[in-house]
């Protein structure tokens, strides 16, 4: 490895490997909390799963790092527009070795993905061949390429959860959707900040096929949506009422973001204030434990 430790963590986004990685421990404690006292509780009587939960955040943590530096390798000419001092484009890491060290992180995170059982070893190999296929062809098809990161990302919930077997899949669907709206209304967002590089470029997103003005309607529709669905969790007692106060911010959050992009249009502010609403969802999660 030619380049820096600290080199190789910018090129997994580190940042959003550790908020993925908390998100799924998240997702882990909430449906732990469910079987024991939920709605849905079942015969599953035992300690918080300390280890396994542990487990669950290195496997996203590293399957989520693959995803970025995957991404970056097949990205090199589109980001040597949109963000040319990223790792490769400003040439501090090699491409050959971006793409090996992304294939040595997708085989670790599954390996211990699968170590804690089997559903949570093939949500990790599935959502790892999503991500190679996501760098190499889906990221350039209209909506197909929003949709798989919004699934990607939403899953880990389902993969925290998926720590308990499928009950705890089950139990984690609605967190699942509300993350899997609000990031595909986020990606949405990124391809009409990003169309002058894409459209250099020739990719097919979906602003350069629809038009980034029917491209942001829809954003915001799928933004709005998971703001209107937002209080099931609550609803469905899946989550307590501190849940309801922070995830009410949260929105207040998505709503600024439309904002940005319908009034201001402003997407890079807009992106920016998805990204901050979905960390206060996070914690609304964890207060509503
Ligand atoms: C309405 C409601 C309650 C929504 C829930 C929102 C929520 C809790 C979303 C979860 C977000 C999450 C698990 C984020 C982890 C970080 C991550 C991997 C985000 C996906 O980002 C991919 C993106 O392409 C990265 O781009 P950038 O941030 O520009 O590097
Ligand atoms: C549940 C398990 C085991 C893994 C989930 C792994 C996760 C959270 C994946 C979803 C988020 C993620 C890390 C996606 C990586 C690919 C990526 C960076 C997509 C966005 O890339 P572009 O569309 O090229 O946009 P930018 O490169 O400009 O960000
Ligand atoms: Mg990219």
């Amino acid at each position: 490895m030619s380049a820096g430790i600290r080199t190789y963590l910018e090129l997994m986004r580190y940042g959003n490997c550790f908020m993925a990685g908390f998100a799924a421990v998240i997702g882990t404690l909430i449906a732990f909390n469910i079987l024991i006292s939920g709605p849905l509780s079942s015969d599953f009587a035992g300690a918080f799963p300390f280890l396994n939960a542990g487990l669950v955040f290195l496997a996203v943590f590293l399957v989520s790092g693959a995803g970025n530096a995957i991404n970056d390798y097949f990205d090199i000419r589109i980001d040597s527009i949109n963000r040319p001092e990223r790792p490769i484009p400003s040439g501090r890491v090699k491409a050959k070795e971006a793409l090996y060290f992304s294939y040595l992180l997708f085989a670790l995170g599954t390996l211990l993905a699968f170590s804690i059982n089997s559903i949570c070893g093939l949500i990790a190999l599935f959502n790892s061949m999503l991500l190679i296929l996501y760098a190499k062809t889906l990221k350039g098809t209209p909506l197909l390429g929003n949709l798989s990161i919004g699934y990607l990302t939403g899953s880990v919930f389902l993969f925290g959860a998926s720590v308990f077997g499928l009950g705890g899949v089950k139990a984690l669907s609605v967190l699942f959707l509300l993350a899997a709206l609000a990031i595909t209304a986020r990606e949405i967002v990124k391809d009409i900040e990003d169309m002058e590089g894409d459209r250099q470029e020739g990719a097919n997103t979906l602003p350069l096929r629809i038009g980034a003005k029917k491209a942001g309607y829809l954003a915001v529709l799928i933004g709005l949506l998971a703001v209107t669905l937002s209080p099931l969790p609550y609803l469905l007692s899946i989550l307590g009422s501190r849940y309801l106060y922070l995830v009410f911010l949260a929105d207040l959050g998505f709503l600024a973001a439309v904002i940005q992009l319908l009034v201001r249009n402003n997407p890079t502010k807009s992106s920016k204030m998805f990204k901050i609403a979905m960390f206060f969802a996070l914690i609304a999660f964890i207060a509503g434990v």
